[in-house]
This record gives structure tokens, C-alpha cells and sequence, in this order.
């Protein structure tokens, strides 16, 4: 793997489904050890943009590079990438252990390091009571849980989260926030696509906010609240909704700092 300061970087992706184009020429660059919050209203391209962030669908143009390396190559890949999805792969007849036990395997953990990190997370994410029951007994927050432990077991380089807290408890989910800094600090590069905005106010780095398939603000959150005319007692929400509005992309002149958002620099 080439070494490289740029942990992930999108170079005007576009991708259509027929006549829909879901992403419009969006182009990022985002460096090692950043917290990238990736935000956007419903169906503004996210998971689209996570999909080829991670190899697993090909843009109809543009080209991505995670680590240096294009993500259509894989095998080189997998080892330093982790993907929680939107809905995460689980075999619902496993137990927790067995999944985490099956995973750890194909990602060619070391047995004796596998189960110390299994059991390890399955205690602070307090699963551990419930690790020998089969997944398809378990709560959606427990689901989730699991499928998070899974998508770092391996210590990726680069953590894509989608949703991560989503049907987590209060608790849970500042065990997850808790430990998007912690990896953070270690160097891992985390993108984080979450509707829950006081969560990416309280980790993120930077932010990159789409709107119809395009990036339509991208900075830290004091900067894109300022781009969005906000001061600085105003809330990340405030300015996701300023820059969001139909008038920020159409101007048809919704939202009356819509007109003052200036376009991404990505
Ligand atoms: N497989 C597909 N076939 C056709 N259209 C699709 C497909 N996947 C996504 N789209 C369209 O692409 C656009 C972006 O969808 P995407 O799921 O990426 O949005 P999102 O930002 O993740 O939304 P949400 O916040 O609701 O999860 C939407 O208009 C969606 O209908």
C-alpha cells in the first residue's frame, strides 16, 4: 500500500441509476486521522457516495482512492477498510461470538488476538451476557452493536460508519462517540454519515454537506456555520438546514441564507 497522507480521496464521482442521478461530480479530499462528518438530507446521495467510497458499486464517472489505493482493488483494500452499513450483514442463526469468531477469520486475525479483541469489545459494548444467543433473538440496538464491533475488529486504517448509532441507547451510542475519538486519535481516518447532527457537532474534524448529489458546503463545523451566515451561538443544525434548503441549490429563495452559501471547495 502506497503511503500517503491523503486517507480518502473522490474525484468528481458521478452516478446515475437510468435517467436518476443520484451524484453529480463530487470531489473530496480528506487527510489521515480526520473525523469527516458526512451529511445530507434523505436521499441526497450518502450511502450512494459510502457505496463507492468502499468499492462496493463502480461510478458511472470519477475515481476514488482509499490509502492511496483505487478502491476497485480490493483485495489490497480489505484489510485496511472497515464499513459499517446501513443495514449491516449479520447471519441471524449465529450467535455474536460466532459472527465476530467468523468475521475475524475471513479478515485472517490471529486466533489468540482475535478472541482477546472479541471479548474485549463484547464486554465494553456489554454484550458479553449475551454473546452465545443467536443474533435473531437480539434487540436492533444489539444488531447494531455487534455489526460495530465487526466493522473494527480488524483495526482498519479507515472507518467508513453509516448511521452508526442508530437504535442505540443513550449509553450505547456515547460508547460509540467515545470510540470514534479514540480511534480517531490513533490515527484512523473515520467517515461518519449520520443524520444526528449534535453527534458529528461533537466528533467531527470537518464536515462535507450534500444536497441533491452535489457538495454543497465542506469545511470544519465553525466554518460551515459561518459560510451559512450563522453565528456562533448557532447550532450545526441551523446551518445544515440554511444550506440544505431548496433555495441553496435551486434559489428559488426558501431559505434567506441561501443565497449567501457559496459552493464547496471540494
Ligand atoms: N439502486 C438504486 N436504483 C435507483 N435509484 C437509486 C438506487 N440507489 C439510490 N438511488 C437513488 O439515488 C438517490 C440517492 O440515494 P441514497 O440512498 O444515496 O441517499 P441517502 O443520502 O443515503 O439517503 P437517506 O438519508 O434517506 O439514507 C435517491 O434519489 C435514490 O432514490
Amino acid at each position: 500500500m502506497p503511503s500517503t497522507d491523503i486517507a480518502i480521496e473522490a474525484t468528481d464521482l458521478r452516478k446515475t441509476y437510468g435517467s436518476e442521478v443520484a451524484l453529480d461530480g463530487v470531489s473530496f479530499s480528506i487527510s489521515a486521522g480526520t473525523v469527516y462528518g458526512f451529511l445530507g438530507p434523505n436521499g441526497a446521495g450518502k450511502t450512494t457516495t459510502m457505496r463507492l467510497l468502499t468499492g462496493l458499486s463502480q461510478p458511472t464517472s470519477g475515481a476514488v482512492r482509499v490509502s492511496g489505493t483505487p478502491v476497485d482493488d480490493r483485495r489490497a483494500l480489505a484489510a485496511h477498510v472497515g464499513y459499517l452499513p446501513e443495514t449491516p450483514p449479520l447471519y441471524d442463526e449465529f450467535s455474536a461470538r460466532e459472527q465476530l469468531d467468523y468475521v475475524a477469520d475471513l479478515r485472517d486475525i490471529p486466533p489468540n488476538r482475535a478472541r482477546e479483541r472479541i471479548d474485549d469489545y463484547l464486554d465494553r459494548f456489554d454484550l458479553a451476557d449475551d454473546a452465545d444467543r443467536r443474533i435473531e433473538s437480539y434487540s436492533k440496538g444489539m444488531r447494531q452493536k455487534t455489526a460495530f464491533v465487526q466493522s473494527v475488529l480488524h483495526d482498519p486504517d479507515v472507518l467508513f460508519l453509516d448511521e452508526p448509532t442508530s437504535g442505540l441507547d443513550p449509553r450505547a451510542a456515547r460508547r460509540i462517540r467515545e470510540f470514534v475519538t479514540e480511534f480517531a486519535d490513533t490515527g484512523t481516518t473515520i467517515f461518519l454519515s449520520t443524520h444526528i447532527l449534535p453527534v458529528v457537532d461533537a466528533v467531527a474534524d470537518e464536515i462535507g454537506v450534500l444536497f441533491e448529489g452535489r457538495l454543497v458546503a465542506e469545511g470544519t463545523p465553525s466554518e460551515v456555520k459561518a459560510r451559512a451566515e450563522m453565528d456562533e451561538h448557532s447550532s450545526l443544525e441551523d446551518a445544515f438546514l440554511a444550506v440544505t434548503s431548496e433555495g441553496a441549490g435551486a434559489g428559488d429563495g426558501e431559505s434567506e441564507h441561501a443565497d449567501d452559501v457559496t459552493a464547496a471547495d471540494g
